[in-house]
């Protein structure tokens, strides 16, 4: 891992002095980086410059580290307007680097958002879900981000991980969509499941991670969470549904459809929707608005 102290030297020595201790830290994920509008004061680091970061190379996320003041009471934030994917081929501890780097400038809670796939028929596209657990298989197989020497003595071996998910920010966002009067329906509770990517789930895996409890399903955010966790932050996950993982009832027989058609009886074929990036781009632009009141909001009540 690249010496976190040279980084928060070189980070500071980019900033005026009322920028350089930010208070809360916040991830902007696929599509979301509009917050940058609202932050006053605005000073972005391109991410090439900061020694140990990656860049990011996916469509709808920016390379650039935003410091600036958020809200009505001016809270110092540090803000990524683009995250590291490990499909994207960075190591894990790439990925998490910036987390890290929060955690040594002085951060005490991260916001972290991300567009995902709804498994969960309740939970429509559009919902904004207050994530309260994970499901992340990689971490069980060997994607784990602390995998490897202890950082440090005071990083702990074994992390638990039962309270992941801070109970008294999730409380806040469902007071700041009060005070923003948004319908009770654009906000759901659920479990986040973490998978690797770049592919999309096949129906027989959107099946099975529904079948084991995830209500949602993404390619981000579960080692940025693991990893704030490891650095004593207290952490907060909104989850933008861009689209519906596709999970047909049964599969149709094929067998079926040509022996119906030998026999020339109607055939009716099912309809097939396949998901896009483009797609979950375009439902983070329609919902920006709301994510960017949400997220300032919650950092308003925080302060
Ligand atoms: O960075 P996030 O998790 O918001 O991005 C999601 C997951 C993939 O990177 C991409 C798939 O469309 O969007
Ligand atoms: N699956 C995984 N990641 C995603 C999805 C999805 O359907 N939508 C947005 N990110």
């Amino acid at each position: 891992m690249a010496d976190l102290t040279a980084t928060t030297d070189f980070i500071r020595s980019q900033l005026p002095s009322e920028l350089q201790h930010p208070r809360i830290g916040i991830v902007c994920g696929s599509g979301l980086s509009g917050l940058a509008a609202v932050i006053h004061n605005i000073q972005k680091i391109p991410y090439e410059s900061i020694p140990g970061f990656g860049t990011s190379t996916v469509q709808g996320h920016h390379s650039e580290l935003a410091f600036g003041l958020l809200g009505k009471n001016n809270v110092p934030v540090v803000v990524m307007l683009g995250r590291f994917h490990f499909y994207e081929g960075h190591p894990i501890s790439t990925v998490v680097y910036p987390i890290r780097v929060m955690a040594k400038l002085g951060v005490k809670e991260v916001i972290i958002t991300n567009a995902a796939g709804s498994l969960n028929p309740d939970i429509p596209v559009g919902t904004i879900v207050v994530v309260h657990d994970h499901l992340a298989l990689p971490n069980l197989v060997g994607t784990n981000p602390l995998l490897g020497p202890l950082l440090s003595p005071n990083h702990r071996r074994f992390l638990p991980l039962s309270d992941a998910y801070s109970s008294s920010l999730r409380r806040l966002v469902f007071r700041a969509a009060h005070q923003l009067s948004l319908e009770k329906s654009a906000l759901a509770e659920g479990t986040y499941a973490w998978v690797c990517g770049p592919t999309y789930e096949s129906p027989a895996e959107g099946r099975f991670l529904r079948h084991a409890g995830a209500d949602v399903v993404g390619m981000s955010t579960v080692p940025e969470v693991v990893a704030a966790r490891d650095e004593g932050m207290e952490v907060m996950v909104l989850s933008l549904v861009t689209n519906f993982v596709v999970i047909p009832p049964s599969y149709w027989s094929i067998r079926e459809e040509v022996e119906a058609e030998l026999a020339g009886k109607p055939v009716v074929l099912p309809t097939s929707q396949i998901v896009s990036h483009e797609e979950v781009l375009a439902i983070g632009k329609e919902k920006a608005e709301v994510m960017k009141s949400l997220v300032q909001g919650v950092v308003e009540l925080l302060a």
